[in-house]
């Protein structure tokens, strides 16, 4: 027997201005603890592979664990299917532990996204993957690359998708069906699924002051990431757009959540943002009034206030009083019916494979 744990940390994507391109990795870690018979070549269960789990979402069974179906078996899947792999090619059992809460802008399915493809890295052997080309695997899943980059390589990343040639456009723009067909167990053709091209993704590593931590408020209900990216305009006014160069400036050029000590007012004008979040606002009642009313001027330690990914969790930056401002977003919601918890998170490392 072999075992092995993947570790992935949650990532909070945007940070207010970034969208689909700034990504923060946080300190809730989904763990794959991963067992290999490589004595046994072929198993009882399907695709030799055994899916079990805890964490979020385990009372309602909201997880599949077939492993045809299951988020990250299938990515892992994909992964070995391009490499002429059917199924998982020994005897495995993946006992998902995962603490991270599901559809709730904490990047839990880039959590997943990025797990399974290091899953089907390991089982199958394919050494020779290193993390840009599992980078590129993670975007013909999941086609926004904040969360999976900082949830691949950790820390406070920017990344973008870089221009392709037009061949390449078809083949990223495969559908998502394509790649992934469901359940993964009923595709085998034989047929290789489309490959990704090689380097979609680019990341860059921004610096963090220290003294930053991140209160994650968490509402008590979900918003797929799929639904609150229906809601966004296709076409923005220039004055939006012009946001965004605002942001460069605050975010790239003076780095403003890597200056020690933070510059709260500097902070807290670099995460404001005009390109998803007062459109998210019809999805997450009470959205609006808590990114408007909180700022550094009105709450001492506060530096500023975003939508984390796309909802519905709220992220405060803050250097103290952790507790008051967390409990002022969640009387906010109180107000909507909306109950609340809330954690204290700080940036993470990226994903590892833990030998035990
Ligand atoms: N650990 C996991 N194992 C399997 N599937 C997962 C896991 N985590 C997330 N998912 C899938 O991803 C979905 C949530 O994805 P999404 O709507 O993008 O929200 P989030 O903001 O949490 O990433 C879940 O409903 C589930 O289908
Ligand atoms: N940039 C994406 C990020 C989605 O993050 P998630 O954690 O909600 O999946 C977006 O804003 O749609």
């Amino acid at each position: 027997m072999e075992s092995f744990t993947i570790r992935t940390p949650c990532s909070s994507a945007n940070i207010g201005p970034g969208f689909d391109v700034i990504g923060l990795a946080l300190s809730i870690y989904l763990e794959l603890r991963v067992t290999v018979d490589r004595t046994k070549a072929s198993s009882e269960h399907p695709l030799n592979c055994r899916v079990t789990y805890e964490g979020e979402g385990e009372e309602t069974g909201e997880v599949s664990l077939d492993p045809s179906s299951n988020l990250i078996t299938r990515v892992a899947l994909y992964v070995l299917r391009c490499h002429d792999q059917r199924a998982f090619p020994v005897e495995t059992h993946v006992h998902i532990v995962n603490p991270i809460p599901l559809g709730r802008g904490l990047g839990s399915s880039g959590a997943a996204v990025v797990a399974g493809v290091m899953l089907g890295k390991e089982v199958g052997g394919l050494h020779h993957l290193d993390d840009s080309r599992l980078f590129d695997f993670c975007l013909m899943i999941e086609r926004h690359p904040d969360n999976v980059g900082a949830a691949l390589f950790g820390g406070f990343v920017g990344t973008y998708l870089k221009p392709l040639a037009p061949e390449d456009v078809a083949r990223v723009e495969i559908p998502l069906s394509e790649v992934l067909p469901a359940p993964a167990g009923g595709l085998d053709t034989g047929e290789r699924p489309p490959e990704p091209p090689h380097g979609i993704g680019h990341h860059i590593k921004f610096p963090w002051a220290k003294e930053i931590k991140a209160v994650a408020i968490i509402p008590n209900f979900e918003v797929p990431t799929a639904k609150a990216r229906e809601v966004l305009p296709k076409v923005y006014p220039r004055q939006d757009v012009v946001n965004v160069q605002h942001a460069a400036y605050c975010f790239a050029s003076r780095s403003a959540l890597g200056q020690s000590p933070p510059d709260p007012e500097l902070i807290n004008l670099a995460m404001q943002d005009k390109l998803h979040q007062q459109y998210r606002q019809t999805l997450i009642p009470g959205l609006e009034e808590i990114v408007q009313s909180m700022s550094p001027s009105t709450q001492e330690g506060l530096l500023g206030v975003c939508l984390s990914g796309a909802g519905p969790t709220i992220l405060a930056l803050a250097t103290s009083n952790f507790e008051e401002i967390a409990e002022k977003v969640i009387a906010r919601f109180r107000k909507e019916n909306i109950d609340c918890k809330w954690k204290l998170l700080e940036p993470a490392e990226g994903t590892k494979v833990i030998k035990t």
